[in-house]
């Protein structure tokens, strides 16, 4: 702790865990809740013959007031943020939307197509409202019991109606010369994995696929094999797609052999866009009077919302995103880190005597490790932080598991709101310094206004199964509360000031001991404490200097700071939750990559 004679002694006694609870959502918009998770108590879809014609009175059906629900499953889309407990009624973004969604989604009838030896079942709806880099398709794929899916097997997103700049931008993302994008999921999880709600939720539309493919193809005929969540890169933008399982094709360089494809779906975004009709055949008109019923819902209430700030990103569009990207020193640190074989990864594995797992697939960033003194106790130089340190940012304790404390006598925060930048480019073990700003939950006579305590920052793969690489962002005061004190709520500034080691992850289906977590956690304080207790390594000092970088630059730089912020505002308003496109979805996808994930059935 800064500006405090308490001495650091944790204490490692074993208390029962008071209140064992949920994470944060992983979502970067804060409390904003994705609308696509909340239609399972939706409205009941209305009949076909009512959506062609009831258009005049959408006023009257949506304002204010509440449909009842006749039955409706969750339709699983993202699970990190199911969250079944929602209203069904009001006029905020995401009741209008689930209003426009359920009032589309139910129009297109296939929910599964097969060939003779391979289905896909689509599990989202048809209608797919774009939410940013995490607009996802959740399917699963079925194959009869000669046919099992072979490793090589990708997925491949195929625009209908394809053309114009899209095309282009397809074209350029991938470097294809076809209309065909590559969005084989990147990485495999366990259903354990799965938030619960939505794991039920595709289970359940498995059991009602499988008793109807027995019923038409014979029993067993098809089998369940893997369900994947595809990411759907925003370079796709608006319009009809489908996707195509294929044998080959990839690096293999063996030619690509079509299996299945799987119905078709929508993706549709409240921008007023003029693809609105492309692609689109008689089967599926009906679907674009739903879009065209939730653009129009959508965007008025939208506009109160976002306008102010859409419209100024809109005039410092040009490049913005370019330079946002650029500044990220987190990148080429990153990959210094990954080059740095040898002396460092083996530094890592014998003082931690643990196999350590490196940052994986596109995660940029693992900060620097700096230079190991003083017997390996300090990271970096005398002379303070090292580029791209510190970085500073806030975040809101959301509430703990209790197993830390439990376990280790060491309670940890987990902060929800944090921005998407940092869980995206941060991946591992940091230290630095964190201060709980006064205000809900916070006890005066505990925590003191302005005071920063040394912290390990822990940046780990997230608990659920993501669309994209994120982190959880876990913080450890280096300091003792006192009982089962707790700051739930309360906002808390963090400064990484260095990177200590990659997060140690036990093999697959393991945890770590209660000693060996206790052993490196008690390290990582170590090696908090000796290097942030140096002359240059203080909280203020790295205030002061935070502060000057920005006062000494020039105009042109203040500008670009300038337009960084109203990015990142962009960024925090859930325009992406409410189908709002904003620009920079190519840059976006190059950061996030692939994604997705996939289970075996
Ligand atoms: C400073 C510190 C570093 C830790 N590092 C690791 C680690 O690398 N790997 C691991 O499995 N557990 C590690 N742990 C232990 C778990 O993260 C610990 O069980 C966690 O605090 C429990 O929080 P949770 O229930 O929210 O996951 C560490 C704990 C602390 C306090
Ligand atoms: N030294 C500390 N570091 C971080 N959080 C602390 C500390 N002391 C008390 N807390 C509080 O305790 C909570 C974590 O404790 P708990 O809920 O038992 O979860 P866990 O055991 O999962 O870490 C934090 O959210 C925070 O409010």
């Amino acid at each position: 702790m800064y500006h405090d004679q308490g001495n650091y002694s944790p204490s490692y006694s074993s208390r029962p865990p008071s209140r064992p609870g949920s994470r944060g959502n992983g979502n970067n918009y804060g409390q904003y809740q994705d609308p696509m998770t909340e239609t399972s108590q939706g409205l009941h879809p209305p009949n076909r013959l009512r959506v062609m014609t009831s258009m005049p009175n959408l006023s009257s059906r949506y304002d204010n007031s509440p449909v009842s629900s006749v039955s409706s499953r969750p339709r699983p889309l993202q699970p990190t943020s199911a969250n079944p407990t929602s209203s069904t009624s009001g006029t905020t973004p995401k009741s209008l939307l689930n209003s426009a969604l359920h009032f589309a989604g139910g129009l297109i009838p296939h929910p599964q197509e097969s060939t003779k030896h391979h289905t896909i079942l689509r599990h989202s709806p048809a209608l797919i409202f774009y939410r940013g880099p995490k607009t996802s398709l959740a399917i699963t794929i079925f194959s009869s019991p000669s046919h099992p899916l072979p490793p090589d097997r990708t997925l491949w997103l195929q625009q209908r109606g394809f053309s114009g700049d899209t095309g282009l931008k397809l074209k350029s993302l991938v470097g294809a010369t076809s209309s065909w994008m590559d969005v084989t999921p990147s990485t495999q999880v366990k259903v354990s994995d799965l938030e619960p709600e939505t794991s039920r939720a595709w289970e359940r539309d498995i059991s009602k696929a499988s008793r109807k493919l027995s019923r038409e193809m014979g029993p067993k005929a098809h089998v369940p094999r893997q369900t994947h969540v595809v990411r759907i890169p925003e370079a796709a933008e608006d319009g009809y797609f489908r996707l195509v399982l294929c044998v080959g094709g990839l690096a293999s360089g063996s030619k690509r052999k079509t299996l299945c494809q799987s119905p078709v779906f929508r993706v549709a975004s409240t921008s007023s866009d003029s693809s609105v009709l492309k692609g689109a055949s008689l089967s599926t008109m009906p679907i674009e009077m739903g879009v065209k019923v939730a653009s129009f819902m959508a965007s008025n209430v939208v506009q109160r919302y976002a306008a102010p700030v859409v419209a100024v990103a809109d005039r410092v569009r040009p490049g913005m995103i370019k330079e946002e990207v650029g500044k990220r020193a987190f990148k080429t640190v990153g990959k210094q880190v990954r080059n740095m074989n040898g002396p460092g990864s083996e530094r890592d594995g014998t003082f931690y005597g643990f196999d350590t797992a490196g940052p994986g697939g596109d995660v940029m960033g693992m900060g620097t490790m700096g230079t190991m003194g003083m017997g390996g106790m300090v990271v970096g130089g005398e002379e303070g932080p090292e580029q791209p340190f510190p970085i500073k940012f806030q975040g809101r304790v959301g509430t703990g598991t209790g197993r830390g404390r439990m376990e280790l006598g060491m309670p940890t925060t987990n902060l929800v709101d944090v921005p998407g930048d940092i869980k995206v480019n941060l991946r591992g073990v940091y230290f630095g310094w964190a201060c709980v700003l006064p205000g809900r939950g916070v006890d005066p006579a505990i925590i003191a206004e302005n005071c920063w305590y040394e912290a390990v920052i822990m940046a780990t793969k997230s608990a659920y199964a993501s669309v994209i690489a994120e982190t959880d962002i876990k913080v450890y005061l280096a300091h003792e509360f006192g009982d089962g004190v707790r700051f739930t709520d309360a906002k808390m500034k963090v400064i990484v000031m260095g990177f200590i080691r990659p997060e140690v992850q036990p093999a697959q289906g393991t945890v770590a001991s209660v000693q060996d977590r206790l052993e490196m956690a008690s390290q990582d304080v170590m090696v908090t404490m000796a290097s942030l207790g140096r002359e240059n390594w203080g909280p203020d000092m790295t205030l002061d200097r935070l502060k000057t970088a920005k006062s000494s630059r020039s105009l042109g730089d203040k500008f670009n700071d300038a337009r960084t912020k109203v990015q990142r505002t962009v960024e925090k308003v859930p325009v992406h939750g409410v189908g709002i496109r904003t620009f920079g979805g190519e840059e976006r996808d190059r950061i996030h990559g692939t994604g997705g994930y996939w289970v075996a059935r």
